[in-house]
């Protein structure tokens, strides 16, 4: 029976880390993972495929060089799943040989098969070929990620009426379309459906979509998505998907029925702690699968902790990666770090969404005072070179000490600029440090000099009405 100092469940972005994270401590690692899923949901059937079909659809419908060259404008005029997935499948070979060659050269053992608690510091991993291999190990992290809701109300057939892992294997673009859920997930395919010229109907039981998300930068995405022929039906929830031979119905608790050729149920994920036999090791998930963890993503067994998905919000990638490294290194004594706290959040819709921080709404809620400050795309040059007319950046200014509170972005590149304001607000930087900050031009980054500029003139609007300084010296801006 091999022996390890850590064992991890799961190969996702939080196993690979808390192993390497091992690893590079001297300490005897080893992951499990099961046939054809190194790299996780991440890799598989999540993140990279979806944000690769992603660039896929972006270039071949030409859309995002329609305002320069006309709205008929296409690099292809009959785009085919085939297009779609050779890119998508390109790409995540090459992350699998990434992550397998990453794993090899820190000598982490890659264990194939199902794992199963035999007990608290014991695993039996069932291999593909049947034969049961049982490992021991001193500390153990579950990243056994999270599968998509299916109810049992809903005919899922893999073809017509599918999951977020089975859309990825669609035969055809279809022609109408209804998503189930307008969480990122719903959201993120709504669009590119809709940008490959796919009707597609947005059902929602709540009354608004992403409302962890600024509500103006929302209310702009949705009304892109209108313009694409999205349809949204809020308030409405989804009772049964039907599967008919001339496509599928979908009928909602009001009564209402909507004929489409497909069904995406992107409806919440599950935890997959049900074959992992927790309660082997004295654990017990929740009604979701999930499973609860203190500050050190410890369980309630100290030796066992869980990371990623399986712990539930915020579940994602570049989050779960963290935690990962932070679990390996408390089971090993390693100094972690405090962090600055500060999540970023990238919705990669289109157009996409991005946000550090703050919204106006928690502000508000929190009498917080504040100011906003925005620049429009089509105001910097970059906006116009690159045709994005509708893109923005706001500012969320504290109207006292001037310290960024929240940055939220619409638009092209929106999850990679956002990082330039998570850094100032790591910093503790005030929108002064933008103000004066110089920017390469033309760039959609000078956006915060601007936005930045808009703030501390409003800023300056008040003082002046009050006569106050507001604790900075004005008259240099
Ligand atoms: C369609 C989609 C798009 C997404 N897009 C983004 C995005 O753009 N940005 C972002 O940050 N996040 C995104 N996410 C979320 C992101 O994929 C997850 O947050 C991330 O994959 C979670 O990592 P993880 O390590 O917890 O688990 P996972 O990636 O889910 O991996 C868990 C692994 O554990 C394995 N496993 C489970 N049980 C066992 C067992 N008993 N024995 C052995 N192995 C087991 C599974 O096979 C799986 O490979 C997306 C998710 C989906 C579904
Ligand atoms: N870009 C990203 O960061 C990214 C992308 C995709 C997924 N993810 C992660 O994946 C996870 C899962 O995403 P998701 O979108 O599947 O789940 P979700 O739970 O975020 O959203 C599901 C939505 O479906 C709605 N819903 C549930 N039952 C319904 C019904 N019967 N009828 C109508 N609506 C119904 C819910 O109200 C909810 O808004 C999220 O935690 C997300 O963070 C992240």
């Amino acid at each position: 029976m091999d022996h390890y100092d850590l064992v991890v469940i799961g190969s996702g972005p939080a196993g690979q880390k808390a192993a390497i994270a091992a690893a590079k401590l001297g300490k005897r690692a080893a992951v499990v993972e099961r046939r054809d899923m190194v790299g996780g949901v991440c890799i598989n059937t999540g993140t990279v495929p979806s944000k690769t079909m992603r660039e896929a659809v972006l270039y071949l419908t030409g859309l995002s060089q329609r305002e320069l060259y006309g709205q008929s404008y296409r690099l292809k005029s009959d785009i085919t799943v085939t297009d779609l997935s050779a890119r998508t499948q390109h790409v995540v070979a090459k992350e699998i040989d990434v992550i397998q060659s990453q794993l090899t050269r820190n000598r982490v053992a890659l264990l194939i098969g199902n794992a199963r608690f035999t007990g608290p510091n014991e695993i039996a991993v069932d291999g593909p070929d049947g034969e049961r291999k049982v490992v021991t190990a001193d500390h153990v992290v579950i990243a056994v990620g999270t599968r998509p809701a299916r109810p049992s109300t809903v005919e899922f057939d893999g073809a017509t009426i599918v999951d977020s892992d089975q859309i990825l294997g669609m035969d055809h673009v279809p022609q109408s379309m209804v998503v189930v859920g307008a969480g990122v997930i719903g959201i993120e395919y709504a669009s590119m459906f809709a940008a490959l010229g796919t009707k597609v109907t947005v059902v929602e039981k709540r009354p608004h979509m992403l409302d962890f998300c600024d509500r103006e930068i929302i209310e702009a995405l949705q009304y892109q998505l209108r313009e694409r022929g999205v349809t949204f039906r809020f308030s409405e929830s989804v009772k049964t998907v039907e599967k008919h031979p001339q496509g599928t119905l979908t009928i909602l608790e009001s009564g209402k029925k909507i004929p489409a050729g497909c069904v995406l149920y992107s409806a919440g994920r599950q935890g997959v702690t049900d074959e992992l036999g927790v309660e082997e090791a004295g654990l017990t998930g929740n009604d979701r699968g999930r499973l609860e963890v203190n500050e050190f993503f410890q369980t309630e067994v100290d030796h066992i902790y869980a990371v990623g998905d399986v712990i539930g919000f915020p579940a994602l990638a570049a989050t779960s990666m963290e935690q990962g490294r932070r679990a390996a290194y408390h089971a090993f004594g390693e100094p972690i770090g405090n962090g600055t706290g500060i999540q970023p959040i990238g919705i990669y819709s289109i157009p996409e969404v991005s946000y550090v921080g703050k919204t106006e709404e928690e502000l508000t809620e929190d009498t917080v005072p504040f100011e906003v400050g925005v620049a429009r795309y089509r105001e910097l040059a970059r906006g116009a070179i690159m045709g994005d007319s509708y893109g923005m950046l706001k500012l969320l200014v504290h109207a006292h000490d001037r310290t960024l509170l929240g940055v939220h972005v619409f638009g092209s590149n929106a999850a990679e600029l956002v990082h330039i304001g998570q850094t100032v607000m790591g910093c503790g930087g005030t929108v002064d440090y933008l103000v004066d900050a110089v920017f390469n031009y033309p760039t959609l980054a000078e956006g915060y000099k601007v936005a930045a500029l808009d703030a501390v003139n409003k800023m300056r609007a008040i003082s002046r009405v009050t006569g106050e300084s507001n604790g900075h010296e004005l008259g240099a801006h």
